[in-house]
């Protein structure tokens, strides 16, 4: 299991004011559509060739996994990746526990596959992980037929035993998951028949997008309450693709938030995706007050993208939209960051989800942005942040640091908290950030440095 259990291996670092951020800066590509394009290639037949993958952790546990699982999956000298389907159906037997790591996504939509594949999985994690809720895969996917096997709770470790004869469903989803909506779809595919999933409260559609993209008889209906309804036709066979990843949003976001909290910065981040089901926070940010200009709006990949420049803004607390939250899931630890340093008071509510993330994200914020001198009051379903008005917050006392718990992206927002303090912030453990944003840290000094 991951080393990251053993706190004798902590990386702390302590975050400080290094001045503006400014130049260029590209982040790595989005997590999301990484992970499904190793997936998707994985089971397409024939060579699949994806341009920007994401080299976190996490999309390296789904390449592991997939591997483990019968196909070749290799990084070519010019930093493409190749991976070497084995079709729908042709899923091996992996000989060992597939090691999920710290990531979500790749458990929930790995146990999808396997789910309608008649082997036999078993899923560990880490210590994060482990704690996360699978209940809300094995539901929908006990029903397709495959057997679990869980700890109690139904966490990690688990046992997946896929169906020999698996059974579509038509499943409406009781959570907004497209970890959940994933799953279902995956085992879809190797499913005869329609499986079909209704969405009543839309979440990212990179699934959808992508098996489309690969080939697959997907439909998406809008039903008159405004559920989508996604349709997919079973034993599909997947066409190989050649796959350029945008740069993720949710990477994309500390830096946005960094530059517009430190004073003087102008920063252009490249190549940001701006698919609509995730971008919701740049719109938030730009409802406080925020100067972020979309430059050279584009196509890549199928997936919407341009360049920000972003400007240090005066920032105005607001009360945010609870519909917007699937659309920025992962992103209100850092809106919480910009939100403690604008003028008034900002409310947040419907955050439920953020509850079982990498880390319970609403209380981990909240005593991490109070050691670091922040006004904020945590409610059940969300946060309550009475920002300073642009004066920095004092950052954590010089022998604190805040518990990341695991969690990359309270990390780097404390990190971005950290840039804009008076006197830093310490972070207790800076290994996670790996998991989604190898180089955070490098492009930390690249921007200041400029
Ligand atoms: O499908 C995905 O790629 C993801 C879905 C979201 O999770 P949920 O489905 O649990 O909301 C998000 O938080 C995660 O970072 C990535
Ligand atoms: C929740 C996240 O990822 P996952 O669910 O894949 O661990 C995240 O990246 O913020």
């Amino acid at each position: 299991m991951s080393s990251h259990s053993d706190p004798a291996l902590m990386r702390p670092r302590r975050f400080s004011a290094q001045g503006p951020l400014k130049g260029r800066i590209r982040v790595p590509g989005d997590k999301s559509i990484s992970h499904r394009s190793i997936m998707l290639g994985a089971l397409a037949v024939g060579e699949t060739r994806v341009t920007g993958l994401l080299e976190g952790e996490d999309v390296l546990s789904t390449a592991a996994a997939m591997r483990a699982m019968g196909s070749t999956i290799e990084r070519q000298a010019n930093g493409d990746w190749l991976v070497a389907g084995v079709g729908v159906g042709g899923l091996l037997q992996p000989a060992g526990a597939l090691d999920m790591g710290n990531s979500g996504t790749s458990t929930r939509l790995l146990m999808g596959l396997v789910a309608s594949h008649p082997i036999t999985a078993c899923f560990v994690g880490d210590g994060s992980l482990s704690k996360r809720p699978m209940g809300r895969v094995i539901d929908p996917l006990s029903q397709v037929g495959a057997r679990f096997t869980a700890y109690p709770g139904g966490r990690l470790p688990l046992i997946v035993e896929g169906a020999a004869t698996p059974v579509p469903l038509s499943y409406r989803l009781p959570v907004a998951s497209a970890q959940v909506k994933s799953a279902v779809l995956l085992a879809g595919l190797n499913t005869p028949g329609i499986t079909t999933v209704i969405e009543p409260i839309p979440t990212r559609d990179h699934s959808e997008r992508m098996l489309k993209g690969f080939g697959a008889n997907l439909s998406v209906e809008i039903a008159s309450d405004g559920a989508r309804i996604i349709r997919l036709v079973g034993e599909a066979e997947l066409k190989p693709q050649a796959i350029t990843v945008p740069g993720d949003p949710s990477s994309a976001a500390f830096f946005v938030v960094a530059a517009l909290i430190v004073p003087g910065s102008d920063l252009v981040i490249e190549n940001v995706g701006l698919n609509p089901t995730r971008a919701a926070l740049f719109d938030v940010l730009r409802l406080m007050g925020g100067s972020i200009e979309e430059i050279d709006r584009r196509d890549v990949g199928g997936e919407p993208v341009a360049d920000l420049r972003v400007r240090a803004s005066a920032l105005t607390g607001i009360d945010v939209d609870p519909a917007v939250v699937p659309s920025m899931v992962d992103e209100f630890p850092v809106l919480f960051v910009a939100a403690a340093h604008a003028q008034g008071r900002t409310i947040t509510r419907g955050l439920e989800e953020l509850r079982v993330k990498e880390s319970d994200r609403i209380t981990v914020m909240r005593v991490a942005l109070e050691l670091a001198g922040a006004r904020v009051t945590e409610t059940e379903d969300g946060m309550i942040i009475d920002g300073t008005g642009g004066t920095p917050l004092p950052g954590t006392p010089a022998d604190a640091s805040v518990a990341t718990h695991l969690d990359h992206r309270i990390a780097m927002s404390m990190a971005v908290a950290g840039l804009a303090s008076a006197n830093g912030v310490g972070i207790d453990d800076t290994r996670p950030i790996a998991t989604s944003f190898p180089v955070f840290e490098q492009l930390i000094a690249t921007a200041t440095a400029a």
